[in-house]
């Protein structure tokens, strides 16, 4: 028989149990000072009380009430001096609780925070949920890495380490299966990452993709978007395109929506931040950025290109920054996007805050630059009449050699996409000192709406050019770089949908 989320029963079972009945080290006692101790105790008693009403919750499999209460007890526990392993275990215990529930987003929310503290052999069982989760998610490889460190972290304990080695041979056959094109197991994971999107998203992707699959020019513009590889176009079997190509489309799409769960969720920062109004982010600069002309063209052809937004020399300090920051390995690519698994990035919070300091001192100038960015949406408001929040962070990205990002729109909401990021606005700035053709990474954007009919339009990414488009009618790539392209982009969101 199989399981709902389309992995044996008896296998499934047999990790939960694994994960739920496992044996924990006995906390430390705290070394800390007395108050310190007598505060730590209070709090251990609370949690204690809550971990005893969601085990109790569970035995009666009240998974709802059992995943709030070992929520609430890591929550105790978290913020009291004391052995982090008490917090792991009962984050993990939360998720197990959610993945009882088929929520497996929520159940990697609670593994993320689980995983949060200083690594220890604790984490194996986060560890191991996690990869549960993110099978039931499809999101394979990850949940095959995540196995690999669960069963390192088990070396001391055989049953763990047992079901972690079984686990990664069971995602390693399935993906093995997939890679194959094994129809039935494409199908099982397309419907199961279906449900976890709704019909509305699911569909939209599909029909997308089957419309496609069904002539030669469409499967190439499959590959244009990196849902097919090359070698898998075959005009004369549309419906194993459509298949292979779907799996790609939902995965990509599981995994961006994963990221706003851990982003809202505060474990991520950008996709989902806090957002403020336009109107108490005001930046007297700001006004340079967008004269009469770029506004009417903003408003009519829905995209505008400002040279020298910036003085040189602040651009030129800026890359120097980024080139720093990714020096210090602080950008880091995601090679689950499968339309731009190369770039390295990084959201940096430009406002206020605690976050905030870590980057005014690495890399100041950016910063300044990106506030003076934020200062566009009061302008845009005012001046376009849309309605826009902003959130507090935006993305400093490099590609690298080979790096390019497939034809792509920075919101799908009006695709049918009714969860996808509110993104309104896109404005990025270009930051390459010296850019010539050799370096690449040209920007190409198509009329509103249009899904690359025709070579669409070119638009070189030079230091201190500033592009600001609407984030969901502009479909637009990124060419194949060259050298190290850096550029700064920040997505103004509407408001309706942002707060
Ligand atoms: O850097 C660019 O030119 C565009 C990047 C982009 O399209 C994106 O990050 O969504
Ligand atoms: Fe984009």
């Amino acid at each position: 028989m199989s399981h709902a989320n389309g992995l044996p029963a008896s296998a499934l079972g047999r990790a939960w149990a694994t994960c739920r009945h496992a044996r924990w080290p006995a906390p430390r006692a705290p070394k800390a000072a007395k108050r310190a101790a007598s505060r730590a105790a209070r709090a251990q008693r609370k949690a204690e009380a809550c971990l005893q009403e969601a085990r109790q919750a569970q035995q009666r499999s009240d998974f709802q009430h059992a995943a709030q209460k070992f929520e609430d007890a890591a929550l105790v526990l978290q913020g009291a001096p004391g052995p982090s392993a008490a917090v792991c275990a009962a984050w993990a215990d939360c998720a197990v609780c959610r993945l009882e529930l088929q929520a497996p987003f929520e159940a990697l929310v609670a593994c993320e925070h689980g995983l949060r503290g200083p690594a220890g052999p604790e984490h194996w069982r986060c560890g191991m949920v996690s990869a549960l989760a993110l099978e039931t998610l499809g999101l394979l490889s990850i949940a095959e890495e995540r196995l690999g460190s669960a069963a390192r972290l088990a070396r001391e304990d055989r049953e763990g380490m047992q079901a972690a080695l079984e686990g990664l041979r069971r995602v390693r056959a399935r993906s093995a299966q997939l890679a194959a094109g094994e129809p039935q197991a494409l199908m099982e994971e397309i419907q199961r990452m279906g449900a976890l999107l709704g019909d509305e998203e699911a569909g939209y992707w599909i029909s997308c993709v089957g419309e496609r699959s069904r002539s030669a020019e469409g499967q190439a513009e499959l590959v244009q978007k990196g849902f097919l590889e090359e070698a898998h176009q075959c005009p004369a079997k549309p419906a194993e395109v459509a298949r292979r190509a779907s799996l790609v489309a939902l995965r990509y799409r599981v995994n961006k929506k994963l990221q706003r769960c851990l982003s809202a969720a505060g474990l991520l920062l950008g996709v989902a931040d806090q957002c403020v109004l336009p109107k108490a982010i005001r930046h007297p600069g700001a006004t340079d950025l967008a004269g009469e002309e770029t506004l009417a063209e903003l408003k009519s052809r829905r995209l505008a290109v400002v040279d020298g937004a910036f003085p040189a020399e602040a651009v030129a300090q800026v890359q120097k920054e980024l080139h720093a920051l990714r020096s210090s390995k602080l950008l880091q690519n995601d090679t689950n996007d499968v339309c731009n698994p190369l770039q390295e990035a990084k959201y940096l919070p430009f406002a206020g805050g605690a976050a905030a300091m870590e980057f005014r001192e690495k890399c100041p100038i950016t910063v300044q630059v990106m506030q003076k960015l934020a200062g566009l949406a009061a302008i845009l408001e005012d001046e376009l009449g849309l309605s826009l929040a902003v959130p507090q962070s935006a993305m400093a990205a490099c590609y690298p050699p080979k790096a390019s990002y497939k034809m792509h729109l920075d919101s799908y909401f009006l695709q049918g996409c009714p969860d996808d990021i509110p993104r309104k606005v896109t404005v990025l700035l270009y930051c390459n000192h010296g850019w010539s053709s050799a370096v690449g990474g040209e920007l190409r954007v198509w009329e509103p709406f249009d899904q690359g009919r025709g070579c669409g339009r070119k638009i070189e990414p030079l230091a201190g050019r500033m592009v600001v488009f609407m984030s969901e009618e502009i479909w637009h790539e990124v060419l194949e770089s060259h050298g190290d392209r850096y550029a700064l982009t920040l997505w103004i969101h509407d408001r309706q949908r942002a707060m």
